[in-house]
């Protein structure tokens, strides 16, 4: 945490305590907490202070974390910070994208979300390309209804079956270019060392902070 000399503005208008995470997904509340380790802000999450789950009726990823982030600031008067993501499959026209969630169904089982993939993929024929990416877009909405998005992305290739049990999601099939262990195989510091949510936190932090 930096000494108060030195805090800048923005990050002195976010006393610790005081940033809710609009998420309801315990592995992104965690990842963006780490991510939001280093800045000497202490987050709550959504959950914690029993807000709603919003319906995701946005056709963006950004339109998604910007309603998200708005709802979560209106209800509890505090800034709040908003992530959509998804995985989006080449191969599949960038499906499931902003679905990505609602593919692992009510149960949110995401062994059943990557079956799907997979078997879609399948479907495709084998000369089918595995590539695909992770997008994020981080909405950080003021209590005064100014918002403010990032939006981050990190490419690589399906694998299967699935590898790792460290992640969340659709971790355990994603294979980042340039490397040799899925997400769900890697540490989180080295996740976020090149994840599609570290690469929109950069951005923010750049902008903001
Ligand atoms: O909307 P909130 O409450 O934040 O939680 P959610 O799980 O519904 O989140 P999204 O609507 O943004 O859906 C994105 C889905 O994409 C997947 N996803 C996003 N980032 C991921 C990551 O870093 N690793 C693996 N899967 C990820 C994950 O399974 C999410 O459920
Ligand atoms: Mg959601």
């Amino acid at each position: 945490m930096s000494g108060e000399g030195d805090t800048p503005q923005a990050i002195r208008k976010l006393q610790p305590g005081k940033l809710v995470i609009a998420s309801h997904n315990k592995g992104k509340v965690r990842e963006i907490a780490e991510l939001l380790g280093p800045y000497g802000v202490t987050p709550v999450s959504a959950g914690e202070l029993d807000l709603p789950e919003p319906e995701e009726t946005g056709t963006t990823f950004v339109a998604n974390a910007e309603l998200k982030a708005m709802q979560a600031a209106d209800l509890s008067g505090l800034p709040a910070l908003a992530d959509d993501s998804g995985l989006c499959v080449e191969a599949l026209g960038n499906d499931p994208g902003i679905f990505s969630a609602r593919w692992a169904g009510p149960e949110k089982d995401f062994r059943v979300a990557m079956e799907r993939v997979e078997r879609e993929l399948a479907g495709k024929g084998p000369e089918a390309s595995r590539d695909a990416h992770f997008i994020c877009a981080l909405a950080l909405a003021w209590p005064d209804g100014h918002v403010e998005w990032f939006e981050g992305r990190v490419d690589g290739t399906l694998v299967w079956p699935p590898r790792g049990d460290k992640g969340f999601g659709y971790d355990p099939v994603f294979l980042p270019n340039g490397e040799d262990i899925t997400f769900g195989e890697m540490a989180p510091e080295r996740k976020h060392g090149m994840s599609h949510r570290a690469d929109a936190f950069r951005q923010m932090v750049a902008a903001i902070f």
